[in-house]
């Protein structure tokens, strides 16, 4: 598995500092407010794992399974909702945890989703964001990291469902994509 990747991007030191500091942030802005926290799956639930354990409020859990992906590195630009939420948001603050921005189309279409169902707030926290990739203007409210016009995987962010297991971001070798 670890042969498959050309080179670490962020290890996993660098990324639990950042999610210390991403749950102090939440912490501070939520005190008493008990926020929405949606998880968007598969990808963010590492990430989702360790910065709520990072939150000293309390915060409600829920979360979603939209894929656009599937085996490909390219978004499909259809996203499939395979799991919806089990909580109602009307009036509630929430917060959506995203692994990562590319394009933008999944948080877009996330983000109108649940305006129109009638959150009162809405901020979007992504440990990646890849600004390069847009194809919708999208700007998140907190990024952990930028990351450059490449396929990364690790921590959550797969290729083929492969490499969401491992505890960093690192940029797979094109020959183990290449004809996806
Ligand atoms: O900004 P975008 O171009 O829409 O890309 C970002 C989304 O794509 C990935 O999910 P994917 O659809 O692969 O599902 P997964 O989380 O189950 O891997 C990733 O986890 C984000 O949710
Ligand atoms: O760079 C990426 N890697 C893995 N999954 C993704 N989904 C959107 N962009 C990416
Ligand atoms: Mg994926």
């Amino acid at each position: 598995m670890h042969d498959d990747i050309q080179e670490i991007l962020i290890s996993e030191e660098k990324l639990q500092e950042k999610i210390r500091d991403i749950g102090e942030h939440v912490t501070q802005k939520y005190e008493g407010k008990f926020p929405l926290v949606i998880g968007v799956l598969k990808g963010a639930l590492p990430f989702m794992a360790d910065v709520t354990r990072q939150i000293s409020t309390h915060v409600e859990i829920d979360f979603m399974d939209v894929s656009s992906y599937g085996k490909s590195t390219v978004s499909s630009g259809e996203v499939k909702i395979i799991k919806d939420l089990d909580t109602t948001v009307e009036g509630r603050d929430v917060i959506i945890l995203e692994d990562i921005i590319d394009s933008g189309l999944t948080l877009n279409y996330l983000v109108n989703l649940l305006k129109h169902r009638g959150a009162n707030s809405l901020k979007i926290i992504t440990l990646l964001d890849k600004p390069e990739g847009r194809k919708v203007e999208l700007v998140p409210d907190l990024a952990g990291f930028t990351v450059p016009d490449e396929f990364v995987v690790g921590y959550g962010l797969d290729f083929a469902e492969k490499y969401r297991n491992l505890p960093y971001i690192g940029i797979l070798k094109p020959e183990v994509y290449k004809g996806s």
